[in-house]
Protein backbone atom coordinates (compact mmCIF):
# COMPACT_ATOMS: atom_id res chain seq x y z
CA UNK A 1 0.00 0.00 0.00
CA UNK A 2 1.31 3.75 -1.04
CA UNK A 3 1.62 5.79 1.88
CA UNK A 4 -1.13 8.84 1.42
CA UNK A 5 -0.19 12.21 -0.26
CA UNK A 6 0.88 14.41 2.70
CA UNK A 7 -0.87 17.97 1.97
CA UNK A 8 0.92 21.12 3.69
CA UNK A 9 -0.77 21.52 7.38
CA UNK A 10 2.13 22.61 8.86
CA UNK A 11 0.94 21.71 12.37
CA UNK A 12 0.76 18.25 11.77
CA UNK A 13 4.60 18.41 10.55
CA UNK A 14 5.21 19.92 13.53
CA UNK A 15 3.26 16.49 15.31
CA UNK A 16 4.90 14.26 13.27
CA UNK A 17 8.76 15.56 14.07
CA UNK A 18 7.92 15.33 17.85
CA UNK A 19 6.11 11.88 17.89
CA UNK A 20 9.60 10.24 15.79
CA UNK A 21 10.99 11.45 19.35
CA UNK A 22 8.24 9.60 21.59
CA UNK A 23 9.68 6.55 22.79
CA UNK A 24 5.54 5.47 23.06
CA UNK A 25 5.32 5.86 19.46
CA UNK A 26 6.51 2.29 18.62
CA UNK A 27 7.32 0.94 14.83
CA UNK A 28 4.18 0.07 14.40
CA UNK A 29 2.09 2.93 15.85
CA UNK A 30 4.32 5.00 13.16
CA UNK A 31 3.27 2.63 10.44
CA UNK A 32 -0.82 3.62 11.65
CA UNK A 33 0.34 7.08 11.87
CA UNK A 34 2.02 7.25 8.43
CA UNK A 35 -1.72 6.47 6.97
CA UNK A 36 -3.42 9.52 8.65
CA UNK A 37 -3.40 12.40 5.86
CA UNK A 38 -4.30 15.99 7.59
CA UNK A 39 -6.70 17.36 6.04
CA UNK A 40 -7.02 20.90 8.03
CA UNK A 41 -7.74 22.92 10.86
CA UNK A 42 -10.78 24.40 11.97
CA UNK A 43 -12.46 25.59 15.45
CA UNK A 44 -8.72 25.04 16.83
CA UNK A 45 -9.36 21.24 15.99
CA UNK A 46 -6.81 19.35 13.55
CA UNK A 47 -8.23 17.15 10.94
CA UNK A 48 -6.92 13.75 10.75
CA UNK A 49 -8.30 11.33 7.43
CA UNK A 50 -7.30 7.73 7.67
CA UNK A 51 -8.10 4.98 5.62
CA UNK A 52 -10.41 2.53 7.82
CA UNK A 53 -11.45 1.76 11.63
CA UNK A 54 -8.50 0.00 12.70
CA UNK A 55 -5.61 2.75 11.80
CA UNK A 56 -8.96 5.25 13.96
CA UNK A 57 -8.16 3.14 16.61
CA UNK A 58 -5.20 2.73 16.97
CA UNK A 59 -4.65 6.45 16.49
CA UNK A 60 -7.16 7.11 19.01
CA UNK A 61 -6.48 4.34 21.49
CA UNK A 62 -3.45 4.18 21.61
CA UNK A 63 -1.99 7.66 20.07
CA UNK A 64 -4.39 10.11 21.83
CA UNK A 65 -1.95 11.64 24.50
CA UNK A 66 1.07 11.65 22.65
CA UNK A 67 -0.18 13.85 19.93
CA UNK A 68 -2.59 15.39 22.58
CA UNK A 69 0.82 16.50 24.41
CA UNK A 70 2.28 17.32 20.72
CA UNK A 71 -0.76 19.69 20.11
CA UNK A 72 -0.40 21.30 23.61
CA UNK A 73 3.47 21.56 23.52
CA UNK A 74 3.26 23.59 20.07
CA UNK A 75 0.81 26.03 21.74
CA UNK A 76 -2.74 27.14 22.36
CA UNK A 77 -3.89 27.52 18.51
CA UNK A 78 -5.04 23.91 18.13
CA UNK A 79 -6.39 22.09 21.37
CA UNK A 80 -7.48 19.04 19.79
CA UNK A 81 -7.51 16.70 16.65
CA UNK A 82 -10.08 14.29 15.71
CA UNK A 83 -10.03 11.15 13.37
CA UNK A 84 -12.18 10.78 10.66
CA UNK A 85 -12.25 7.69 8.48
CA UNK A 86 -12.32 8.27 4.63
CA UNK A 87 -12.60 4.81 2.45
CA UNK A 88 -11.99 6.16 -0.23
CA UNK A 89 -8.43 6.94 0.81
CA UNK A 90 -7.77 3.56 0.73
CA UNK A 91 -8.24 3.48 -3.09
CA UNK A 92 -6.98 7.12 -3.51
CA UNK A 93 -3.99 7.24 -1.47
CA UNK A 94 -1.83 9.75 -3.88
CA UNK A 95 -4.83 11.99 -4.58
CA UNK A 96 -3.87 15.11 -2.71
CA UNK A 97 -6.67 16.68 -0.81
CA UNK A 98 -7.12 20.59 -1.06
CA UNK A 99 -5.87 22.17 2.56
CA UNK A 100 -8.74 24.04 4.06
CA UNK A 101 -11.74 22.27 2.43
CA UNK A 102 -13.48 21.45 4.51
CA UNK A 103 -17.24 20.45 2.97
CA UNK A 104 -16.75 16.54 3.46
CA UNK A 105 -15.81 17.36 7.58
CA UNK A 106 -19.04 19.00 7.98
CA UNK A 107 -20.64 16.23 6.73
CA UNK A 108 -19.38 13.61 8.61
CA UNK A 109 -20.14 15.93 12.04
CA UNK A 110 -23.51 15.62 11.76
CA UNK A 111 -23.57 13.34 14.43
CA UNK A 112 -22.90 16.30 16.60
CA UNK A 113 -24.49 19.26 15.36
CA UNK A 114 -24.33 21.86 18.19
CA UNK A 115 -21.10 21.06 18.64
CA UNK A 116 -19.18 23.20 15.76
CA UNK A 117 -21.06 26.56 16.18
CA UNK A 118 -20.68 26.48 19.89
CA UNK A 119 -16.97 25.60 19.31
CA UNK A 120 -16.96 28.85 16.91
CA UNK A 121 -18.29 30.95 18.81
CA UNK A 122 -16.21 30.56 21.83
CA UNK A 123 -12.82 29.92 19.99
CA UNK A 124 -11.07 33.03 21.32
CA UNK A 125 -7.78 32.02 20.46
CA UNK A 126 -6.27 33.86 24.03
CA UNK A 127 -2.89 32.56 25.13
CA UNK A 128 -3.17 32.28 28.31
CA UNK A 129 0.20 33.26 29.26
CA UNK A 130 -0.71 37.08 28.37
CA UNK A 131 -2.83 38.87 31.08
CA UNK A 132 -2.51 41.92 33.10
CA UNK A 133 -1.80 40.30 36.09
CA UNK A 134 1.62 39.40 34.55
CA UNK A 135 1.77 42.64 32.86
CA UNK A 136 4.44 44.91 34.52
CA UNK A 137 3.32 48.42 34.27
CA UNK A 138 6.36 51.77 33.76
CA UNK A 139 6.32 55.11 32.19
CA UNK A 140 6.73 53.71 29.30
CA UNK A 141 3.36 51.48 28.80
CA UNK A 142 0.96 53.70 31.58
CA UNK A 143 -1.19 55.19 28.94
CA UNK A 144 -1.69 52.28 27.00
CA UNK A 145 -2.42 49.86 29.57
CA UNK A 146 -5.00 51.55 31.33
CA UNK A 147 -6.58 52.13 27.78
CA UNK A 148 -6.47 48.57 27.28
CA UNK A 149 -8.35 47.65 30.95
CA UNK A 150 -10.68 50.35 30.16
CA UNK A 151 -11.85 48.36 27.07
CA UNK A 152 -11.70 45.20 28.63
CA UNK A 153 -13.79 46.98 31.51
CA UNK A 154 -16.35 48.86 29.08
CA UNK A 155 -16.39 46.82 25.91
CA UNK A 156 -16.87 49.60 22.90
CA UNK A 157 -17.63 52.16 25.44
CA UNK A 158 -15.06 53.26 26.50
CA UNK A 159 -12.56 54.01 23.31
CA UNK A 160 -13.48 52.11 20.04
CA UNK A 161 -11.26 51.73 18.56
CA UNK A 162 -8.87 51.28 20.27
CA UNK A 163 -5.42 51.31 18.30
CA UNK A 164 -1.94 50.79 20.45
CA UNK A 165 1.59 50.91 18.36
CA UNK A 166 4.83 50.64 19.10
CA UNK A 167 8.33 48.88 18.40
CA UNK A 168 8.61 45.27 18.03
CA UNK A 169 8.78 43.28 21.39
CA UNK A 170 6.98 46.04 23.72
CA UNK A 171 3.97 44.17 24.72
CA UNK A 172 1.21 44.85 22.36
CA UNK A 173 0.67 41.37 22.03
CA UNK A 174 0.24 41.25 25.64
CA UNK A 175 -1.93 44.02 26.05
CA UNK A 176 -4.39 42.90 23.52
CA UNK A 177 -4.32 39.18 25.05
CA UNK A 178 -5.06 40.54 28.58
CA UNK A 179 -7.66 42.61 27.17
CA UNK A 180 -9.24 39.56 25.65
CA UNK A 181 -8.91 37.52 29.30
CA UNK A 182 -9.91 40.20 31.75
CA UNK A 183 -13.13 40.23 29.66
CA UNK A 184 -13.85 37.04 29.92
CA UNK A 185 -13.67 37.03 34.02
CA UNK A 186 -15.87 40.18 33.70
CA UNK A 187 -19.04 39.19 31.64
CA UNK A 188 -19.54 35.41 31.09
CA UNK A 189 -19.60 34.33 27.53
CA UNK A 190 -18.63 37.85 25.99
CA UNK A 191 -17.64 36.55 22.39
CA UNK A 192 -13.51 37.51 22.04
CA UNK A 193 -11.40 36.51 19.17
CA UNK A 194 -7.52 37.26 18.46
CA UNK A 195 -6.14 37.44 14.90
CA UNK A 196 -2.88 37.86 13.59
CA UNK A 197 -3.44 39.86 10.55
CA UNK A 198 -1.29 37.50 9.05
CA UNK A 199 -3.72 34.82 9.95
CA UNK A 200 -6.26 37.11 9.01
CA UNK A 201 -5.08 37.25 5.36
CA UNK A 202 -4.33 33.91 5.33
CA UNK A 203 -8.29 33.26 6.62
CA UNK A 204 -9.58 35.37 3.52
CA UNK A 205 -7.60 33.90 0.97
CA UNK A 206 -8.02 30.34 2.39
CA UNK A 207 -11.87 31.06 2.44
CA UNK A 208 -12.27 32.90 -1.43
CA UNK A 209 -10.67 29.60 -2.23
CA UNK A 210 -12.94 27.14 -0.99
CA UNK A 211 -16.38 29.11 -1.58
CA UNK A 212 -16.53 29.93 2.48
CA UNK A 213 -17.24 33.44 2.56
CA UNK A 214 -19.65 33.35 4.93
CA UNK A 215 -18.53 31.26 7.63
CA UNK A 216 -15.55 34.18 7.73
CA UNK A 217 -17.45 37.01 7.60
CA UNK A 218 -19.50 35.03 10.73
CA UNK A 219 -15.86 33.88 12.50
CA UNK A 220 -14.88 37.47 12.64
CA UNK A 221 -18.33 39.85 12.94
CA UNK A 222 -19.93 37.39 15.46
CA UNK A 223 -17.74 38.24 18.24
CA UNK A 224 -17.96 41.01 21.07
CA UNK A 225 -14.29 42.13 20.60
CA UNK A 226 -12.06 41.49 17.84
CA UNK A 227 -7.91 41.53 18.98
CA UNK A 228 -6.28 42.23 15.13
CA UNK A 229 -2.61 42.25 15.40
CA UNK A 230 -0.14 43.63 13.54
CA UNK A 231 -2.00 45.37 11.29
CA UNK A 232 0.63 47.09 9.79
CA UNK A 233 0.91 43.26 7.55
CA UNK A 234 -1.97 44.26 5.63
CA UNK A 235 -0.34 47.28 4.06
CA UNK A 236 -0.62 47.56 -0.07
CA UNK A 237 -3.02 44.20 0.21
CA UNK A 238 -5.96 45.98 -1.32
CA UNK A 239 -8.92 42.96 -0.92
CA UNK A 240 -7.69 42.01 2.19
CA UNK A 241 -7.97 45.46 3.83
CA UNK A 242 -11.51 45.66 2.56
CA UNK A 243 -12.27 42.51 4.30
CA UNK A 244 -11.17 44.13 6.96
CA UNK A 245 -12.62 47.50 6.19
CA UNK A 246 -16.30 45.41 6.45
CA UNK A 247 -15.49 43.56 9.33
CA UNK A 248 -14.55 46.85 10.75
CA UNK A 249 -17.68 48.50 9.83
CA UNK A 250 -20.11 45.85 11.08
CA UNK A 251 -18.58 45.49 14.22
CA UNK A 252 -18.62 49.29 15.14
CA UNK A 253 -21.94 49.66 14.06
CA UNK A 254 -23.19 46.82 16.43
CA UNK A 255 -21.11 48.43 19.10
CA UNK A 256 -18.88 45.69 19.01
CA UNK A 257 -14.94 46.42 20.50
CA UNK A 258 -12.11 46.63 18.07
CA UNK A 259 -8.76 46.55 19.05
CA UNK A 260 -5.49 46.96 16.79
CA UNK A 261 -2.20 47.20 17.12
CA UNK A 262 0.87 48.21 14.93
CA UNK A 263 4.68 49.34 14.54
CA UNK A 264 3.54 52.73 13.62
CA UNK A 265 0.39 55.81 14.59
CA UNK A 266 -1.95 55.42 11.81
CA UNK A 267 -0.95 58.31 10.10
CA UNK A 268 2.43 57.05 9.06
CA UNK A 269 0.92 53.33 8.07
CA UNK A 270 1.39 53.56 4.35
CA UNK A 271 -0.33 51.38 1.87
CA UNK A 272 -3.69 51.92 3.30
CA UNK A 273 -6.96 53.78 1.85
CA UNK A 274 -7.70 56.85 3.62
CA UNK A 275 -11.15 55.75 4.93
CA UNK A 276 -9.04 52.88 7.17
CA UNK A 277 -6.92 55.00 8.47
CA UNK A 278 -9.36 57.39 9.37
CA UNK A 279 -11.52 55.17 11.14
CA UNK A 280 -8.72 54.02 13.25
CA UNK A 281 -7.83 57.31 14.36
CA UNK A 282 -12.19 57.47 15.43
CA UNK A 283 -11.18 56.06 18.84
CA UNK A 284 -7.88 56.48 20.72
CA UNK A 285 -4.67 55.64 19.70
CA UNK A 286 -1.76 55.12 22.67
CA UNK A 287 1.79 54.08 22.04
CA UNK A 288 3.92 51.63 23.83
CA UNK A 289 7.57 52.86 24.30
CA UNK A 290 10.99 51.32 25.20
CA UNK A 291 10.69 50.55 29.25
CA UNK A 292 13.04 52.40 31.12
CA UNK A 293 15.75 50.77 33.37
CA UNK A 294 13.13 50.40 36.75
CA UNK A 295 10.53 48.87 34.12
CA UNK A 296 12.98 46.33 32.68
CA UNK A 297 14.36 45.53 36.05
CA UNK A 298 10.78 44.72 37.26
CA UNK A 299 9.72 42.93 34.34
CA UNK A 300 13.20 40.67 34.83
CA UNK A 301 11.79 40.21 37.84
CA UNK A 302 8.23 39.09 37.42
CA UNK A 303 9.58 36.10 34.35
CA UNK A 304 12.08 35.00 37.39
CA UNK A 305 9.08 34.67 39.84
CA UNK A 306 7.31 33.07 37.84
CA UNK A 307 9.64 30.68 36.52
CA UNK A 308 10.78 29.97 40.02
CA UNK A 309 14.29 31.24 39.36
CA UNK A 310 16.63 32.17 41.79
CA UNK A 311 18.58 35.23 40.65
CA UNK A 312 20.41 37.71 42.85
CA UNK A 313 18.62 41.56 42.31
CA UNK A 314 22.53 42.88 41.14
CA UNK A 315 22.04 40.27 38.43
CA UNK A 316 18.75 41.26 37.41
CA UNK A 317 19.54 44.93 37.53
CA UNK A 318 22.92 44.02 34.89
CA UNK A 319 20.62 42.31 33.00
CA UNK A 320 18.54 44.97 32.56
CA UNK A 321 21.16 47.94 31.94
CA UNK A 322 22.79 45.79 29.30
CA UNK A 323 19.55 44.63 27.47
CA UNK A 324 17.63 47.62 26.78
CA UNK A 325 15.56 47.99 23.78
CA UNK A 326 13.46 45.27 23.46
CA UNK A 327 11.62 43.21 25.72
CA UNK A 328 11.89 39.86 24.23
CA UNK A 329 15.49 40.51 24.27
CA UNK A 330 15.59 40.60 27.66
CA UNK A 331 13.53 37.46 28.49
CA UNK A 332 15.69 36.15 25.90
CA UNK A 333 18.69 37.40 27.66
CA UNK A 334 17.18 36.27 31.09
CA UNK A 335 17.01 32.73 29.96
CA UNK A 336 20.79 32.54 28.71
CA UNK A 337 21.95 33.21 32.15
CA UNK A 338 20.13 31.15 33.74
CA UNK A 339 20.31 28.05 31.66
CA UNK A 340 24.12 28.84 32.00
CA UNK A 341 23.95 28.28 35.84
CA UNK A 342 21.70 25.23 35.76
CA UNK A 343 24.17 23.62 33.50
CA UNK A 344 27.32 24.25 35.61
CA UNK A 345 25.42 24.05 38.82
CA UNK A 346 27.39 27.68 39.66
CA UNK A 347 26.04 30.75 41.42
CA UNK A 348 24.45 33.11 39.69
CA UNK A 349 26.62 36.50 40.17
CA UNK A 350 27.90 39.35 37.93
CA UNK A 351 30.86 38.23 36.16
CA UNK A 352 29.12 35.16 35.09
CA UNK A 353 26.37 37.15 33.83
CA UNK A 354 28.94 39.27 31.72
CA UNK A 355 30.60 36.30 30.28
CA UNK A 356 27.39 34.85 29.01
CA UNK A 357 25.53 38.04 27.86
CA UNK A 358 28.99 39.37 25.72
CA UNK A 359 28.08 37.79 22.25
CA UNK A 360 24.72 39.77 22.71
CA UNK A 361 26.04 43.08 23.72
CA UNK A 362 28.88 42.81 21.02
CA UNK A 363 25.93 42.29 18.72
CA UNK A 364 23.33 44.61 20.14
CA UNK A 365 25.84 47.37 19.75
CA UNK A 366 25.60 47.67 16.13
CA UNK A 367 22.18 46.17 16.38
CA UNK A 368 21.62 44.86 12.74
CA UNK A 369 21.38 41.18 12.60
CA UNK A 370 19.24 39.75 9.89
CA UNK A 371 17.40 36.65 9.36
CA UNK A 372 19.38 36.18 6.53
CA UNK A 373 22.60 36.46 8.79
CA UNK A 374 21.47 33.97 11.64
CA UNK A 375 20.39 31.39 8.62
CA UNK A 376 23.85 31.66 7.32
CA UNK A 377 25.92 31.55 10.31
CA UNK A 378 23.47 28.22 11.80
CA UNK A 379 23.77 26.79 8.55
CA UNK A 380 27.66 27.31 8.42
CA UNK A 381 28.18 26.20 12.13
CA UNK A 382 26.21 22.94 11.57
CA UNK A 383 27.78 22.19 8.37
CA UNK A 384 24.72 22.51 6.35
CA UNK A 385 23.25 24.20 3.51
CA UNK A 386 20.76 26.87 3.81
CA UNK A 387 18.37 25.31 1.66
CA UNK A 388 18.64 22.28 4.59
CA UNK A 389 17.51 24.64 6.72
CA UNK A 390 14.24 26.00 4.53
CA UNK A 391 13.46 22.30 3.72
CA UNK A 392 11.49 19.63 4.89
CA UNK A 393 14.02 17.13 6.11
CA UNK A 394 12.95 15.72 9.29
CA UNK A 395 16.64 14.48 10.41
CA UNK A 396 17.23 15.31 13.72
CA UNK A 397 20.52 17.31 13.24
CA UNK A 398 18.95 19.38 10.47
CA UNK A 399 15.50 19.81 12.86
CA UNK A 400 17.40 20.77 15.67
CA UNK A 401 19.59 23.44 13.27
CA UNK A 402 16.32 24.56 12.28
CA UNK A 403 14.76 24.85 15.42
CA UNK A 404 17.87 26.97 16.84
CA UNK A 405 17.89 29.15 13.65
CA UNK A 406 14.17 30.19 14.73
CA UNK A 407 14.51 30.47 18.25
CA UNK A 408 17.68 33.35 16.89
CA UNK A 409 15.28 34.98 14.67
CA UNK A 410 12.84 35.58 16.72
CA UNK A 411 15.01 36.35 19.55
CA UNK A 412 17.65 38.95 17.66
CA UNK A 413 15.07 40.38 15.30
CA UNK A 414 11.65 42.16 14.87
CA UNK A 415 10.00 39.37 12.94
CA UNK A 416 6.70 38.11 13.41
CA UNK A 417 6.06 34.55 14.73
CA UNK A 418 4.00 34.35 11.13
CA UNK A 419 6.67 36.03 8.73
CA UNK A 420 9.85 33.42 10.38
CA UNK A 421 7.86 30.51 9.38
CA UNK A 422 7.03 32.08 5.94
CA UNK A 423 11.20 32.48 5.91
CA UNK A 424 11.70 28.81 6.73
CA UNK A 425 9.57 27.21 4.05
CA UNK A 426 6.13 28.76 4.59
CA UNK A 427 5.99 26.97 7.72
CA UNK A 428 3.28 27.42 10.41
CA UNK A 429 3.95 29.78 12.89
CA UNK A 430 2.85 27.92 15.62
CA UNK A 431 5.98 25.60 14.55
CA UNK A 432 7.76 28.58 15.38
CA UNK A 433 6.43 29.13 18.51
CA UNK A 434 7.42 25.70 19.35
CA UNK A 435 10.69 25.81 18.07
CA UNK A 436 11.16 28.85 20.27
CA UNK A 437 9.70 27.03 23.32
CA UNK A 438 11.92 23.79 22.87
CA UNK A 439 15.32 25.87 22.55
CA UNK A 440 14.23 28.02 25.44
CA UNK A 441 13.66 24.46 27.96
CA UNK A 442 16.66 22.97 25.85
CA UNK A 443 19.10 25.69 26.49
CA UNK A 444 18.70 24.79 30.09
CA UNK A 445 18.82 20.64 30.16
CA UNK A 446 21.46 20.70 27.43
CA UNK A 447 25.24 21.79 27.33
CA UNK A 448 25.12 21.05 23.58
CA UNK A 449 22.35 22.97 22.39
CA UNK A 450 23.36 26.01 25.29
CA UNK A 451 26.62 26.13 23.17
CA UNK A 452 25.31 25.69 19.97
CA UNK A 453 23.27 28.72 20.18
CA UNK A 454 25.63 30.48 22.33
CA UNK A 455 28.46 29.77 19.27
CA UNK A 456 26.18 31.08 16.55
CA UNK A 457 25.83 34.34 18.58
CA UNK A 458 29.44 34.56 19.07
CA UNK A 459 29.64 34.07 14.93
CA UNK A 460 27.26 36.48 14.29
CA UNK A 461 28.99 39.19 16.74
CA UNK A 462 31.95 38.27 14.43
CA UNK A 463 30.39 39.42 11.23
N1 LIG B 1 5.11 45.31 30.48
C1 LIG B 1 5.42 44.02 30.35
N2 LIG B 1 5.40 43.21 31.44
C2 LIG B 1 5.75 41.91 31.34
N3 LIG B 1 6.10 41.31 30.19
C3 LIG B 1 6.12 42.06 29.08
C4 LIG B 1 5.77 43.44 29.11
N4 LIG B 1 5.87 43.93 27.86
C5 LIG B 1 6.25 42.91 27.09
N5 LIG B 1 6.41 41.78 27.80
C6 LIG B 1 6.84 40.46 27.31
O1 LIG B 1 7.75 40.68 26.25
C7 LIG B 1 7.56 39.74 25.21
C8 LIG B 1 7.30 40.47 23.92
O2 LIG B 1 6.07 41.16 24.02
P1 LIG B 1 4.96 41.17 22.85
O3 LIG B 1 5.04 39.89 22.07
O4 LIG B 1 3.66 41.52 23.45
O5 LIG B 1 5.53 42.34 21.96
P2 LIG B 1 4.92 43.04 20.67
O6 LIG B 1 4.99 44.50 20.93
O7 LIG B 1 3.59 42.47 20.33
O8 LIG B 1 5.97 42.62 19.58
P3 LIG B 1 5.80 42.32 18.00
O9 LIG B 1 5.42 43.64 17.38
O10 LIG B 1 7.17 41.84 17.61
O11 LIG B 1 4.74 41.29 17.88
C9 LIG B 1 6.39 38.87 25.64
O12 LIG B 1 6.88 37.67 26.22
C10 LIG B 1 5.68 39.71 26.70
O13 LIG B 1 5.02 38.91 27.66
Amino acid sequence: MSSPAQPDVPIWTTVQELLVDDDRVTPQLQGFLSLAVPAGVMSATLYLEVPNDLTAAQINKRLRLPIMEALSHIGEEVTSYRVVVNHELAEQQTAPIAVGDFGRHEQVRVESPMEQPTQLRHESRLNPKYTFDNFVIGQSNRFAHAAAVAVAEAPAKAYNPLFIYGDSGLGKTHLLHAIGDYAQSLYAGVKVRYVSSEEFTNDFINSIANNRGAAFQARYRDVDILLIDDIQFLQGRAETQEAFFHTFNTLHDHNKQVVITSDVAPKHLTGFEDRMRSRFEWGLITDVQAPDLETRIAILRKKAQSEALHIPDEVLEYIATVVSSNIRELEGALIRVSAFASLNRSALDISLAQTVLRDIIDTAEDNIISPTDIITATAQYFKLTVDDLYGSSRSQQIATARQIAMYLCRERTSLSLPKIGQLFGNRDHTTVMYAYKKISELMKERRSIYNQVTEITTQLGRR
